[in-house]
């Protein structure tokens, strides 16, 4: 198969690095948009910048300039750019006939809308879905085990991504409910802050637990609301993402939980990073589409609070526990 991969940094390279390594042998291009990195990759075989030390499969090819004569003949498109980026591609790829899948883990900044929102609004033609689920990009790129989930109403895309992805290092399961899987990647990265900030604190394991578990509960309440089903959230995309993505050392969005629980603030953790942290531009538009919906989410709002420096690291717990006794539910 012919899968072409726009955007060149951590995801969508070692995407590109599992595919090319596929036993079906599929040719795989990746598009960056960047021509000194691309420059760098075709000449070292590797990511330098985003994943060093790990050796391109000869099925890789790099590629830049025009990103339409990189996907012409592709029998899939694999967007890997942050969210920020997706409706700009969504709109430059609206007229393919491949399936498109994007890789991103967040909703959109601004509009509020999930990944298949903003496709339906820009591209409502495009045979589409969405890859999610546990995965942190240095173990795939290695071919260590891992296991992801190929979410679209459309059974032919679900197909064709399992069909191109599935291998002996990485599982794609299908699922049809692409709200449950979007609202899982969106809002583990916020709970993914919430969790780093526990840990940077030292709160204790015990905190942790139940903060993943409130968390998990709010995830699940907002999923339901905009239409997802529960179970979704007990399967890879919202159980299994936020306890890799919230207690991993190798997530992004608990290290900037990590960092702000130091003193440091927003703006250098962030920068610090070298790689985007989704929860950080999507905890306001999560938290906006729960209360527009009467959505009860007292960790994702504390998190916005942290982030607009409404309220200090030590503060946040306080308010958690200070809150009124409650059923479980
Ligand atoms: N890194 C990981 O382990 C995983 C990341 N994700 C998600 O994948 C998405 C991408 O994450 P990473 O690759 O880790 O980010 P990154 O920060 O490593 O790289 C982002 C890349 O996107 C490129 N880019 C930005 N805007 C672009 C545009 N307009 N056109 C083309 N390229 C553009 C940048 O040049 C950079 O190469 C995020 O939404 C993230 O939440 C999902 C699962 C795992
Ligand atoms: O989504 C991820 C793992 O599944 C990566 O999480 P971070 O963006 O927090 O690194």
């Amino acid at each position: 198969m012919k899968i072409t991969v726009i955007g060149a940094g951590a995801w969508g390279t070692a995407m590109a690095m599992s595919a090319a390594a596929h036993p079906a042998g599929h040719q795989v291009c990746l598009w960056a948009r960047d021509a000194v990195q691309a420059r760098e990759m075709h000449d070292s075989r590797q990511n330098m910048r985003y994943l060093p030390g790990l050796a391109f499969a000869p099925g890789l090819q790099v590629v830049q300039g025009d990103a339409l004569d990189a996907v012409a003949d592709a029998e899939l498109v694999i967007i890997g750019t942050p969210m920020a980026a997706l409706r700009e591609w969504l709109q430059r790829l609206q007229h393919l006939h491949a399936p498109v899948a994007w890789l991103c883990k967040g909703f959109e900044a601004g509009t509020g809308l999930m990944p298949h929102e903003v496709c339906a609004e820009v591209a409502p033609q495009l045979r589409c879905g969405a890859l999610s689920g546990p995965s942190f990009a240095q173990e795939v790129a290695r071919s260590q085990p891992s296991a992801l989930v190929a979410a679209s109403r459309d059974a032919g895309v679900r197909h064709t991504l399992v069909e191109a992805l599935h291998s002996p290092s990485l599982r794609v399961y299908g699922n049809d409910d692409i709200v449950g899987v979007e609202v899982g990647g969106a809002v583990k990265n916020v709970m993914a802050i919430a969790s780093g900030l526990c840990d940077g604190l030292e709160l204790g394991l015990n905190a942790r637990a139940a903060l993943l578990t409130r968390g998990l509960a709010e995830m699940t309440r907002l999923g339901v609301a905009l239409g997802a089903r529960a179970d979704t959230f007990m399967g890879l995309s919202g159980l299994g993402d936020l306890m890799l993505t919230a207690t991993g050392d190798l997530s992004r969005n608990r290290k900037v939980g990590l960092l702000l629980a130091s003193g440091m603030g927003l703006a250098q953790a962030v920068e610090s990073l070298g790689h985007v942290a989704e929860g950080v531009y999507s905890a306001r538009t999560v938290l906006a589409r729960a209360q527009a919906l009467g959505v009860d989410m007292p960790i994702a709002a504390t998190v916005v609070d942290l982030l607009d420096g409404k309220v200090a690291p030590a503060q946040a717990v306080h308010r958690l526990m200070e809150r009124d006794p409650k059923q479980e539910r």
